[in-house]
């Protein structure tokens, strides 16, 4: 019998950031190995147009919680949505849900944040900081609540070089940050932003780092975990292979390659390419629930949740098997022959910018208007250039992450625990996995048919002229 799927049943969980990438993949887990669980709660945030039950209906119909509507029919049942807005006061949760909240909650995964690079710093800190303040607020008043397990990334300390599973402060105190943004305008805090981030590249990891200060600080009597991924690929086993859902990091970059948008990147093909699978991360998320709950550590521990000192891939390995994968399962309407290639110098990165990115979109949007449509390429390379410039910072270079609390928490697992809660990112093999993370782009996240291949083989093989262009 696993002893996490085990703990799990008979629990209320209550997870933020439900609706997103990981927080998909969690409840899917979860409710597959503890079908016995109570309840979920998640914290939806309303949208126009959609009731909360649509938003976890959406969820729940779609491929990947295929496996999951066999073991647990009544899956609708066991997830409670709760509406609530991580912006507002008191989450703008109404008093009969905060009570039942507060009341009944075992555990907490909180994975909701704002993931963009260029958010305002005022909405990265209200989300990313306030909002695990007040979360955790409303934790110490759980009398039932066994683990608080906080989602962080590990980059949040990425102006370091080499990082271990500690909390590293950050020059200004996250209280004085969050007290300070409630009188200053938009204009001061666009003057000070870069001073107060120093050598963070943007307001998400700098934000990240200061809500594991938070954590730190508000901690109390809590039993509290950090977990920190790194950059969270599509899944590399469970439910199935390649599952992904979003253009997030690497996946808009297959999405450009794939389509022969992009033709160039300026990337260190030596650097280290520190990709995790979003199924891993959930698997040790759920053991961390279970090993904070049970074994209660007498401090915070911090779990690193990346591939690099273990298993190590670099980024040039994985664009030529990104690239070889394009010849066997083509992307459809490829713009040009997909051919990428990664180069470290600047001066060679704008000449093919100029020549093989902006010039054939403003030939293609004269070729547009002249034959009626509208032209659309130059925007969409412009936001594509703009893109790259921002992941540019975690591709030219390597970061150290120790993993000792990791392999720490993989040994107290019993054998059958390390099995269905596989985190050993060792087991990985680098090519098979990207083969089927880009035939995951392919079917999941561009929803193309696989019947559809020979076509495209002919697409390509049509328009001959530009196949070949540079
Ligand atoms: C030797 C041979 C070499 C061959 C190489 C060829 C193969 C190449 C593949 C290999 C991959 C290599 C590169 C990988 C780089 C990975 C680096 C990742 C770093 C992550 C570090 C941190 C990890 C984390 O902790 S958090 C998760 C990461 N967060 C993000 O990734 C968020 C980043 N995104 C943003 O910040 C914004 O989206 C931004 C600023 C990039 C763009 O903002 P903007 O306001 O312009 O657009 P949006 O409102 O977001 O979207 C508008 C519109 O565009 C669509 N879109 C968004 N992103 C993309 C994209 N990347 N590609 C295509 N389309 C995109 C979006 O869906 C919207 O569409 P609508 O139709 O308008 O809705
Ligand atoms: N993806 C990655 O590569 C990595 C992610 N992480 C961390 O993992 C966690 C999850 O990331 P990921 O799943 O990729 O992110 P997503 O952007 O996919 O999901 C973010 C979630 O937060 C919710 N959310 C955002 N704003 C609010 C709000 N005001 N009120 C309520 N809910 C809100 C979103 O809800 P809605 O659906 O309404 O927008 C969504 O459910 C984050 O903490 C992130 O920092 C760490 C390392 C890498």
């Amino acid at each position: 019998m696993s002893m996490i799927a085990a703990f799990y049943g008979g629990k209320s969980i209550l997870i933020t950031g439900a609706t997103g990438f990981l927080g998909k993949v969690l409840i899917e887990k979860l409710c597959r190995t503890s079908p016995d669980l109570k309840v979920i709660y998640i914290l939806v945030r309303p949208k126009a147009g959609h009731t909360l039950q649509q938003r976890v209906s959406q969820i729940i119909n779609t491929k990947l919680f295929e496996k999951v509507r066999e073991v647990c029919p009544n899956l609708h049942e066991k997830i409670r949505a709760i509406s609530a807005d991580l912006n507002q006061n008191d989450f703008a949760i109404s008093k009969e849900d905060m009570q039942e909240l507060l009341s009944c909650t075992n555990i907490i995964f909180h994975c909701a944040a704002t993931v963009r690079f260029d958010d305002h710093l005022r909405h990265a800190v209200q989300l990313n900081v306030t909002a695990t303040q007040q979360l955790l607020f409303m934790a110490s008043q759980m009398p039932k609540l066994e683990a608080f397990i906080h989602i962080s990334t590990a980059f949040s300390n990425c102006n370091l070089k080499h990082i271990d599973e500690v909390i590293y402060p950050c020059s200004v105190e996250p209280k004085k940050i969050i007290d300070s943004m409630e009188w200053w305008d938009d204009a001061i805090v666009d003057e000070i932003a870069p001073k107060l981030m120093g050598d963070w590249p943007n307001t998400y990891t700098y934000t990240k780092a200061l809500g594991e200060m938070v954590v730190q600080q508000e901690s109390g009597n809590l039993n509290i975990a950090i977990i920190r991924p790194s950059i969270v690929g599509a899944t590399w086993q469970e439910p199935f292979p390649g599952w992904v859902d979003n253009l997030n990091g690497p996946n808009g970059m297959i999405v450009a390659a794939g389509r022969g948008f992009l033709r160039a990147i300026r990337a260190s093909p030596l650097a280290v390419a520190d990709l995790i699978p979003v199924d891993t991360v959930i698997n040790l998320t759920l053991a961390v629930g279970w090993y904070t709950a049970v074994h209660r550590p007498k401090s915070t521990l911090i779990y690193h949740c990346t591939s690099g000192n273990l298993n190590p891939c670099n980024w040039g390995k994985m664009g030529c098997q990104v690239l070889s994968t394009f010849e066997k399962i083509p992307f459809e309407k490829a713009f040009r022959r997909p051919h990428a290639d990664f180069t470290a110098n600047t001066i060679t990165v704008h000449y093919w910018n100029a020549v093989s990115h902006r010039a054939p979109a403003m030939i293609y949007d004269i070729y547009l208007w002249l034959t009626g449509r509208k032209p659309r390429m130059t925007k969409l390379m412009n936001r594509l250039l703009r893109t790259i410039s921002m992941l540019e910072y975690f591709i030219n270079r390597s970061w150290e992450w120790s993993t000792y609390n990791t392999e720490m928490l993989m040994s107290e697992l019993s054998p059958e625990d390390q099995r269905i809660f596989n985190f050993d990112v060792r087991q990985l093999n680098w090519l098979e996995y990207i083969e089927n993370y880009v035939l995951g782009v392919k079917k999941y996240l561009l929803k193309e048919d696989m019947a559809g291949i020979p076509e495209a083989k002919q697409h390509l093989r049509r328009s001959f002229p530009v196949y070949y262009a540079p």
